[in-house]
Formats: structure tokens, sequence, C-alpha cells
């Protein structure tokens, strides 16, 4: 199949098509990420993105079920430098292509990535078009790239979040335990997630460290969480622009003030700072790889960090109730708050990782403290 990209700036890029046949528009940002192109692919973070990967080699594993964080392929369209090979993993079940034609989500290949990424990188975000098909035409990708009205002002969350309430049993996949998801034996906090689009290993994490998870639409009222009963509320990442997102703002102020613990992860993080007075601004090509350093600003600790976000609080509007704990070493931004009073904690990267480092497991754990000690007071 012929493939065009199409940036909104009037630039063209023509490569080989794979995956399904058809048109995809959303902003186009780079992920540098070495593995984990199945995690980033079904993570609903990436709704109305077009991803493209910098790492060359892509689709050589596979896709197995095991490792999807959500039920879908979410990003708009997926840019390759080099065509998807056969797969070859003793986990695969499928082929990079097929299962993108499965999800009806347009593939372009033989992209000069470096070049394009340097051009994001210098330029900054931009709309774009993938078209894939027996014909293409560039003026059509370009309308349609140009067609498109960007994510500033966009509420994604409502579209990527969960549908139901349902609750989650499983912990971390071991693949040296012969696949068996892990039921943690003892689960004995309660916690409810706000679902904007939520990655299955931060439910995963939480299972691991004995946690009952109950995952509710995005749109939940607080007062429904709270008749839950949880030990902490966790805000979940998602798509789009935070302060669109207003129905969480409130949830998520309403929780604070119920003096339940709350944990903002990505966009949860965002909507925090919005919920206490803060504000957002749209970073100039966002943070998406897995090897971004993070200090935590207590220990001096530095993590290596996942990361996935195009919209940041900006630092200069936090309230003085609001402590900055994490810096970004890339780009000095706000990476993590906390309360000053209140038991309420955030972190702008992905500290579930899926892919990426471990290191940001500390985070959960901060989480799980902030429940015990809450849940002590209480009984004191
Ligand atoms: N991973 C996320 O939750 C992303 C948050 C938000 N959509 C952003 O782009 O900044």
């Amino acid at each position: 199949m012929q493939a065009v990209l199409a940036l909104a700036d009037g630039s063209i890029f023509r490569g080989t098509g794979f995956g399904a046949a058809g048109l995809a528009v959303g902003e186009i940002c780079f992920n540098t990420a070495m593995t984990g192109y199945q995690e980033i692919l079904t993570d609903p973070s990436y709704m109305g993105q077009i991803v493209t990967l910098t790492y060359p080699h892509v689709g050589n594993v596979g896709i197995n079920p095991e490792d999807a964080e959500g039920e879908r392929v979410y990003c708009a369209a997926l840019v390759l430098r080099n065509p998807p090979r056969a797969p070859s993993s003793w986990r695969s079940q499928e082929a990079l292509p097929a299962f993108l034609a499965r999800h009806r989500v347009p593939g372009i290949a033989g992209i000069d990535t470096r070049a394009l990424t340097r051009r994001l990188r210098d330029g900054g975000a931009q709309n774009a078009a993938v078209l894939v098909g027996d014909r293409v035409d560039d003026a059509t990708a370009l309308a349609a790239a140009r067609a498109f009205p960007g994510l500033l002002g966009m509420d994604l969350a409502q579209a990527a979040g969960c549908r139901k309430t349902y609750t989650w049993q499983h912990g971390s996949v071991r693949p040296e335990q012969d696949y068996v998801s892990q039921l943690a034996g003892h689960l004995s906090r309660h916690v409810v997630v706000v679902d904007f689009g939520t990655k299955r290993n931060i439910l995963r994490l939480l299972v691991d460290r004995g946690c009952r998870v109950t995952v509710v639409p995005p749109r939940t009222a607080a007062a429904e969480i709270i008749a839950l009963a949880p030990h902490g509320v966790l805000f979940s990442n998602g798509p789009g622009d935070p302060a669109a997102v207003d129905y969480g703002r409130e949830a998520l102020r309403e929780v604070i003030a119920a003096g339940i613990p709350a944990f903002g992860l990505c966009l949860g993080h965002q909507l925090l700072g919005l919920a206490l007075g803060a504000q957002t601004i749209k970073m100039k090509f966002g943070h998406h790889g897995a090897n971004h350093p993070v200090k935590d600003l207590h220990s001096g600790r530095v993590l290596i960090t996942s990361q996935n976000h195009g919209f940041a609080v900006d630092a200069r509007t936090l309230p003085d109730c609001l402590e900055v704990t994490h810096l970004s070493l890339f780009d000095g931004s706000l990476q993590g708050m906390a309360h000053r009073d209140l038991p309420v904690l955030s972190f702008q990267g992905h500290p579930e990782a899926g892919p990426g480092p471990h290191d940001a497991g500390v985070i959960f754990d901060a989480f799980i403290a902030l429940m015990d000690q809450q849940e002590a007071r209480a009984h004191a």
C-alpha cells in the first residue's frame, strides 16, 4: 500500500503503508522508548495522537495478550523507520501489521524518523495526518492535517475511560511463573480508580501492593466515589487537555475535601493542580519516552522514568498548599507534587512504566503509605 504523512506546516513524508488503509488525523509526537511498542499503542493516553517511534526496529517480537495496556489501539496512527518484519518471539500471537489492521489503525513505514523528530523537536508539536491506501495523494492528507482542531481544549478522557464500574483483580504478569496473573492474597486496602483512560499496569501494581481495586467511569460524581468507602482514590492518566476535564477536577476537589487520600497520575496530576488553583500549559513537544530522569527533591535521588505527556502543570502558578516534590532533569518541568497538610500526592510521569524502568514504583509505595497513615490516624 502507498502511504503519506502530512504535517500541518506543509511537510510531506512518503512511505509504505501497513495495518489498516484509511485516513487518520491527530497531533504527531515522537516516543524515544526502545521497547514497548505494544504498550504504547494500547495506552489510552495516546488518543488523538499520531505516534512516531524513534527506535527503528519495531514489530520484531509481535503482539501478545499480556502486554496490552488497554483494550484496543488508541493512537490514531503509527509512524516507523523500518517496515515491520515477521515477528520472532515465543510470546507472539499476532504480527504488528495484522494487529493494527484489526483495530483499523493505519501505519506508515520507510519514514526518515530522525528528520521528522528534529522537525518536531525544533518547531514544536504539530497536527498531522496519515493516509494509507492503494493510491494516496498529498493534498488530501495535508488538508486533513490542517483541518484537525488540535488537542488544546479537547476533552478525550470521557471517551477513553470505562463505561461501567468494574473490579480489577490481576497483579503483574510474570512470564517466569507460567503466565499466571497473580491475585494478591490479602487485599486489605480498597482503592477506587477514576478512569480517564487508565493503563492496566497501574491497576496491576495496586493489586501487587495488596489493594482491592474498583475502577469507575470518568464522570463518576465524588459522592458516588465516597459512597464506595475507599481507603484512597487514584485519578488516572488519560488523553487530551486536562483543562477540559472539569468534571474530574471537581470530583478530585471533593475527594480531597472529604479527607480521603488522593493520588493523581499524569492527567490526574494535572487535574490536581487545576483543582487547587494552578494552571496547565501545553508543552512545546512534550515528553514521550522511557528514560527521562526525574529528581526526587526530598531524597535527592534521580528516578529514570517513563513519560507521556504534552501538557504540564505550570509551576509558577502553584498554590501555597502544594509542594513540588519532583522535577524533570531534562527541562526543569514540574513532575510531582504533594499537599502540605492533606494526604494528597501526584506524579506527572508514568510510575507504572509499561514500558520502562521500575525506578518510580516507589511512588505507588508512597500512596500506600499515605493510605495506611490515614487509616492509622482514623483508628487512633
Ligand atoms: N499520560 C497522560 O495522562 C497524559 C496527560 C495529558 N493528556 C497530556 O498529554 O499531558
